[in-house]
């Protein structure tokens, strides 16, 4: 578990990014720090590993403040992952993933087999190995960046808006392929984005955050769309419009769901029928 633990941060140039956070983001879950550009979402990420140092409070990990650890050791054993993939660019992308395991002391074969089966557990085919990251697409380089975080088996994954340079359809894909590794890999995964949709669809906890990093919400995502704290968030998750704003039509056939533009969503099930739980009376898409 990663706790915060009244943090502040002022840059030297007096900006106070961070003030007085606290906040338990449990193991094995996957915590959303969502907001919009400038609310200090980054800059809570890079406290965790030390990239940036906190002015006052502090940050422990299972009990042990990030402040005793080695900067550089703490910063090796814990996964991140950024926008843009951050991938260097003369390596090749076998060598980009083991860069971490060669700093580390892992035999050049040895680092290189890891790497391998890395791009294996995020759908890279092997044959992209000696390629420069220049030469991939830009999902295939936010895999790679994904498979060099992991490349240490960290049990901490923090990943800073991993997929906001990439198209829409890509990004998908991405977000399905990080569900699914996830349930694989069991990591603490911490997730930096703007997108409410995207931390609603990966968030086990989603921190609703405004300037200077204050915390508005804190739940599960249906925690928040039943219970939004108030009007910024309403306004934020969007419950009065688009695909949260759902209502009944009543059809020939039976009730189904339309959003605010109208269009049908799926339909709304008996409660006495034996497949879905009441929690899931609604199926179609964009329902949580
Ligand atoms: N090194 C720095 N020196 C001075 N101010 C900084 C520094 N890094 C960040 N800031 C400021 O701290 C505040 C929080 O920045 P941060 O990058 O954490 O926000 P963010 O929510 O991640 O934004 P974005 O979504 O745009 O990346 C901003 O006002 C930013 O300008």
């Amino acid at each position: 578990m990663i706790e915060f633990r009244s943090v502040s941060k002022r840059f030297p140039d007096g900006t106070l990014a961070v003030e007085d956070f606290s906040l338990v983001l449990p193991s094995r879950k996957t915590t959303v720090f969502v907001g919009s550009s400038g609310c200090g979402k980054t800059t809570l990420l890079r406290m965790i590993n030390r990239m940036v140092e906190p002015s006052s409070g502090n940050v422990e990990i299972d009990g042990e403040s990030v402040l005793d650890k080695n900067p550089v050791a703490l910063r090796r054993s814990i996964g991140y992952v950024m926008q843009n993939s951050g991938l260097m660019p003369h390596f090749t992308v076998i060598d980009n993933v083991a860069t971490v395991l060669r700093l580390t002391g892992t035999s050049k074969k040895d680092a290189h087999e890891r790497a391998r089966s890395l791009l294996d557990t995020v759908g890279l085919d092997r044959a992209l190995a000696d390629r420069y990251p220049s030469q991939l697409s830009g999902g295939q380089q936010q895999r790679v960046g994904v498979a060099r975080g992991l490349a240490a088996d960290p049990n901490i994954l923090l990943m800073d808006e991993p997929f906001g340079a990439v198209d829409p359809i890509v990004r998908a894909d991405l977000q399905q392929e990080l569900i699914r590794l996830q349930v694989e890999l069991d990591k603490t995964v911490v997730f930096v984005t703007h997108d409410i949709d995207e931390a609603f669809l990966l968030g086990d906890q989603v921190v609703i955050l405004d300037k200077g990093a204050r915390i508005v919400q804190v739940g599960s995502p249906s925690e928040i769309i039943e219970n939004p704290a108030d009007d910024f968030v309403s306004a934020f998750i969007g419950t009065e419009r688009g695909k949260r704003a759902l209502r009944i039509k009543q059809t020939s056939r039976g009730r189904v769901v339309v959003d605010s533009e109208g269009r049908t969503q799926g339909a709304l099930l008996d409660e006495a029928a034996p497949n879905p739980s009441p929690s899931e009376s609604v199926e179609g898409p964009g329902t949580q």
